[in-house]
C-alpha cells in the first residue's frame, strides 16, 4: 500500500497564497519522501495551516504546482481522498457517541478501513473506548482526533499543530503515537510551533517563516550548517559588556589576548543551538 522508499508522496514547487494584500505562502517548495516523518516549523502566522490546507484540498492556491500521492489535490478523486488522514486543528466529532461508536461510524466511510477497535488500541484509548467523547480530556480528544485520521489507513497523514495545549506528559505520549504509525510506514507532515518537536520526530524539516522556506534539512543538518558562527562575549575595562559574533572566534580571542594582560574579563564563547538557529531563521532573535 505504501509507496516505494524515494518516491515523494508530497511535492509542492512555487505554491502560492494571498489574502487580500498578505502574501500568506510567497513560493513554497516541498518534497516529502514517501515513508519519512515532515516537520514544518514556524512561528503564529508562518503560513503552516494555509500550506496544508492546500495539501489537502480544501484551500486552493493562487499560483504553483502540488502533487500529493501522484494527485492535484484541487481535483483530487474519492480514491485519493482514502489515501490521505487528515487531523484538523479543531476536531469536534459529536460528544454523545461513545470512542468506540464515534470511530466505527468514521470507519464506514473508507473503502478499506482498519479495524476500529486495533486503532483504539492504537491510539491508547482502549480502557476510554466505551466513554462518551464529551467525558474524554483535552489530550484524550486528540488521541481520538488521530484515531478518525488513521482509520481509513492513509498512505500519508497531514496533522496541524497536533499537540498544542498538551501538557508535557501527553505531547511525550502523543510522539510516541506519532513514531509507531511512521514505523507502520506512514508518511506523516505534520506542522508544530515547537522546536523540540520538530527536533525529536522530524527526519526532515522546513523552517518556515513570512510565507517562505527559509531553512530545510535534517535536524542535525540545520544545526551543522548554522553552527558555524560563535558569539565571544567579555568584558571592557570599564565594565561594559561586550559582544561579536565571529567564524574565527580563536582569532578574536587571541587578538583580546593582546590587549589584555593575563584573564580577558567575562569571557564567554558560544555556539548557536538548534533553538537559536530557529529564533534567527525566524526572524525572533530578540524572543530570547
Ligand atoms: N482566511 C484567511 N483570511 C485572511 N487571512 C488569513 C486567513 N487565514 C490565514 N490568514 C493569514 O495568513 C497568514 C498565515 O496564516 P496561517 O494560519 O497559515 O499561519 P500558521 O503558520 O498556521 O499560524 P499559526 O501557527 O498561528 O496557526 C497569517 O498572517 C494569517 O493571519
Amino acid at each position: 500500500m505504501t509507496a516505494t522508499t524515494g518516491e515523494l508522496a508530497v511535492r509542492t514547487r512555487g505554491l502560492r497564497k494571498r489574502y487580500g494584500q498578505l502574501d500568506a505562502v510567497a513560493g513554497v517548495d516541498l518534497s516529502i519522501r514517501s515513508g519519512e516523518v515532515f516537520g514544518l516549523l514556524g512561528p503564529n502566522g508562518a503560513g503552516k495551516s494555509t500550506t496544508v490546507e492546500i495539501l489537502q484540498g480544501h484551500r486552493a492556491r493562487d499560483a504553483g504546482e502540488v502533487e500529493v500521492l501522484g494527485e492535484d489535490p484541487a481535483t483530487a478523486t474519492r480514491s485519493w481522498r482514502g489515501k490521505v488522514g487528515i487531523v484538523w486543528q479543531d476536531e469536534s466529532a459529536p460528544g454523545e457517541l461513545t470512542v468506540r461508536e464515534t470511530v466505527r461510524h468514521f470507519s464506514r466511510y473508507y473503502p478499506n478501513p482498519r479495524q476500529p477497535d486495533e486503532v483504539i488500541e492504537l491510539v491508547g484509548l482502549a480502557e476510554k473506548a466505551g466513554s462518551r467523547i464529551k467525558a474524554l480530556s483535552g489530550g484524550q480528544r486528540r488521541r481520538l482526533d488521530v484515531a478518525l485520521g488513521v482509520i481509513g489507513g492513509p498512505e500519508l497523514l497531514l496533522l496541524d499543530e497536533p499537540t498544542t495545549g498538551f501538557d508535557p506528559g501527553a505531547r511525550r505520549q502523543f510522539w510516541s503515537l506519532i513514531r509507531q504509525l511512521a514505523a507502520e510506514g506512514t508518511t506523516i507532515l505534520l506542522t508544530t510551533h515547537y522546536l523540540e518537536e520538530a527536533e525529536a520526530l522530524a527526519d526532515r524539516l522546513a523552517v518556515i517563516a513570512g510565507g517562505r522556506i527559509a531553512a530545510e534539512g535534517t535536524p542535525a543538518h540545520l544545526r551543522e550548517s548554522y553552527s558555524g558562527e560563535a558569539t565571544v562575549e567579555w568584558t571592557e575595562p570599564d565594565g561594559s559588556p561586550r559582544s561579536e559574533r565571529t567564524t574565527t572566534p580563536t582569532r578574536t580571542v587571541a587578538g583580546l589576548m593582546r590587549r589584555y594582560d593575563g584573564e580577558i574579563p567575562g569571557l564567554r564563547i558560544s555556539r548557536p543551538t538548534l533553538e537559536d538557529v530557529y529564533l534567527r531563521l525566524t526572524g525572533q532573535e530578540s524572543a530570547r
